[in-house]
């Protein structure tokens, strides 16, 4: 499907990308991890023909820079930093519809669900929406087309909780018929989503492994944790969760998507020393 063979790549005298060999089939959901620097984004936009590079690069055969139309046709992407468009939004959901001939009210249905009104905002620069907004769209642009490729570049790190378990919903909806590359520099962010994970450092990759893959997209995570004094900035914490005070603010009840269980988990741990019981229960998925 995806084939790096012997990628390299040179700014000025610097080697960002040295000898990259991977080859990513049908259905596989990779996570592309790594410190700042490590090369990810570079790897992502020679994958995407934007870049000249030693080695080749292919997708399904075809190479993204001399064909860069047709490979392009079959990638949804979403990139890590928003490009500054002016464009309205209107007009930027109707151009990227028509760009892959695709149906516009589709990317309206996806940036809803993910809690964009976007009524209220078609005539706006998107340039000047907020940065989960501008994420949001994104994501709805990218995935509101057929791509076999989803590739995603540090997509959930502007979105809130609830938005983020949509997006796991979302992609768990695509799971199947796409093959998706997600890159973050925390493997905590995106170990749930992916079955293999590539992890490079400096331009190299040092870990290429398969996950287990048992842990349902769709999953949801029935929690309850109880704190031995009121703390206003957990209570802030659970409060953007969406959780809900059951007294006091000792007691808290919420959900949390099960691909989402790490990241709670890392946002709890910094109040340990309040915490008197926390309880996490799968109950669907
Ligand atoms: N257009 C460019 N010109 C010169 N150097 C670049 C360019 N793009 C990236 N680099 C350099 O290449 C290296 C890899 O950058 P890259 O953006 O691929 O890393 P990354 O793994 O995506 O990092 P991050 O997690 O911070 O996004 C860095 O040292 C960066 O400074």
């Amino acid at each position: 499907m995806i084939r790096f063979h012997n990628v390299a790549k040179t700014f000025r005298r610097a080697r960002v990308l040295d000898g990259i060999d991977l080859e990513i089939g049908l259905g596989e959901r990779v996570a592309l991890i790594g410190s700042n620097g490590a090369g990810k984004t570079t790897l992502i936009r020679c994958l995407l023909g934007e870049y000249t590079h030693d080695g080749s690069v292919t997708i399904e055969g075809q190479s993204p820079r001399s064909e860069r139309t047709t490979v392009l046709g079959k990638i949804g992407f979403v990139p890590q930093l928003p490009p500054p468009l002016r464009m309205p939004v209107g007009q930027l959901i109707h151009f990227s519809a028509s760009l892959c001939r695709s149906d516009p009210q589709r990317i309206l249905d996806l940036a809803k669900r993910l809690g964009l009104d976007v009524d209220s905002v078609m005539s706006r620069q998107f340039v000047r929406l907020s940065g989960g907004m501008k994420q949001k769209l994104l994501i709805a642009i990218a995935l509101g087309r057929s791509a076999r490729v989803l590739v995603l570049d540090e997509p959930a790190a502007n979105l809130d909780p609830e938005a983020r378990k949509i997006f796991f919903e979302l992609l768990a909806e695509r799971a199947e018929s796409a093959t998706m590359l997600i890159s973050s520099h925390r493997l905590n962010e995106v170990s749930t989503l992916v079955n293999r994970v590539v992890e490079l450092d400096m331009g190299k990759v040092v870990l290429d492994d398969r996950v287990a893959d048992d842990v349902s997209l769709t999953g949801k995570l029935d929690c309850r944790i109880s704190v031995k004094r009121p703390e206003p900035a957990f209570a802030k914490a659970m409060a953007s969760w969406n959780f809900t005070d059951l007294g006091d603010g000792l007691d808290w009840t919420g959900k949390v998507a099960g691909p989402d269980r790490l990241r709670f988990m890392g946002m709890a741990s910094r109040y340990v020393a309040v915490i008197d019981h926390i309880s996490l229960t799968e109950v669907e998925g």
